[in-house]
């Protein structure tokens, strides 16, 4: 069964949820007569399965995984590969991966003569959850996490359920940030999946884990149909990444991106609460339902500094001023301007150790 969910605005498309999708890439790629496939190593064989039923003349672009292939050396050998390859605006860019190939490989789209068609074949949690949804593209520079980037729709969204089997535990887990991340924000409904049975939530050949991705992926969708380009409502979806972009960069992208928005989930609970814009149950939920599936929610305390003048990059900051994704409640979430630095170390005690 594959189930189908849309995401509406100017540049409406369908993220595909089920098994064995590869039949599915042909009908998103069209009548194009190149495509390039981006992927790292450890999804070699998959892309391989990709380019075959593709149906098109194939330019597979091998880049370094995870991070590392994140950045704009690397975009700048893809660019180069299509244009060794007579790239026109006709053809396709495939992404085979999680959400750093997804990223890049929309990145490379949306750059390559200002904009070429591209599809996301997500093989991760968090990429089938988050990244390969919404159009958001980009990379890493050594200032911050994807401070680089475009906003660039896919044509179509493959989330193959069957390509978990193989994902590490922790990259599972990680995913799982950015699934309860669409809990607090939105959906309660997961956060009480979780609770009811945080193994099921993790198990990749379950019905749990793929309601878990069925309900964040309409989460996400209903956020980005309205507002592709956040200018409002799509800053919810940044709940916890204003620290945990920040605490990316100073382990200078080495940690995963789902342990560290696991961390400025708890800032975040803590700083709504702290505001007294957050009731305390609600803020110890965050603690109780990320440390129940495994996932991070401390870092160092001698930190602080450094994380803070990290943070002053954030997207959603607006010159000097600070703004911060907080909830007023569960599935209430609001914008904090300007916290003072006490609020703020403040809320960060409750994650130092
Ligand atoms: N564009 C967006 O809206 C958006 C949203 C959320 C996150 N992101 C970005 O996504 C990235 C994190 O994505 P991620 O958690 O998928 O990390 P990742 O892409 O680094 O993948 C994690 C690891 O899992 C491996 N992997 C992926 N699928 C696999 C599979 N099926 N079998 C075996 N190994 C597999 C990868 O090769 C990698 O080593 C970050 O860069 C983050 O900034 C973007
Ligand atoms: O799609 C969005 O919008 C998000 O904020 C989702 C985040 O989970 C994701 O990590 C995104 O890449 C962060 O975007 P950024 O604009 O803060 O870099
Ligand atoms: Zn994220």
């Amino acid at each position: 069964m594959v189930t189908r969910i849309h995401v509406g605005g100017d540049r409406p498309y369908d993220v595909l949820v089920g098994r064995d999708l590869a039949g599915e890439l042909p009908g998103l790629i069209g009548d194009a007569a190149r495509v390039a496939v981006l992927y790292s190593a450890p999804l070699r064989s998959r892309a391989e399965r990709i380019a075959e039923v593709s149906g098109a003349r194939v330019t597979p672009i091998e880049v370094p995984d995870a991070e590392r292939g994140k950045t704009v050396e690397v975009a700048a050998r893809c660019w180069d590969e299509l244009g060794a390859a007579g790239f026109t605006r006709t053809d396709v860019v495939v992404g085979v991966g999680g959400g750093a190939v997804t990223d890049l490989a929309g990145f490379v789209a949306a750059s390559w003569l200002r904009g070429v068609r591209w599809v996301p074949v997500s093989t991760s949690l968090l990429g089938m959850v988050d990244a390969s949804v919404g159009g958001k593209t980009g990379v890493n520079i050594a200032a911050g996490k994807n401070l680089v980037g475009a906003f660039h729709p896919p044509a179509g969204v493959l989330c193959d359920l069957d390509a978990l089997a193989t994902l590490p535990a922790d990259d599972l887990t990680a995913g799982l940030a950015e699934v309860i991340k669409c809990g607090f924000i939105a959906d309660p409904a997961i956060l009480s999946l979780i609770e009811g049975d945080p193994k099921a939530a993790a198990d990749p050949g379950g019905d749990v884990l793929r309601e878990l991705v069925e309900r964040a992926v309409r989460v996400k969708a209903e956020v980005v149909s309205v507002d592709l380009k956040e200018s409002g409502l799509r800053e919810i979806l940044n709940y916890g990444h204003t620290l945990g972009h920040a605490i990316e960069k100073r382990e200078r992208y080495t940690w995963k991106h789902g342990h560290a928005i696991s961390v400025g989930l708890i800032f975040a609970a803590a700083l709504s609460r702290l505001s007294g814009r957050l009731d305390d149950a609600t803020s110890a939920r965050h603690r109780a339902v990320l440390e129940m599936v495994g996932l991070p929610t401390a870092y160092g305390q001698e930190f602080w500094d450094e994380l803070l003048s990290a943070m002053r990059v954030d997207k959603k900051a607006r010159a000097d001023t600070l703004r911060f994704v907080v909830l007023d409640g569960l599935a209430k979430p609001g914008i904090l301007t300007g916290p003072d630095e006490d609020l703020l170390r403040a809320a960060y005690a409750e994650v130092a150790r």
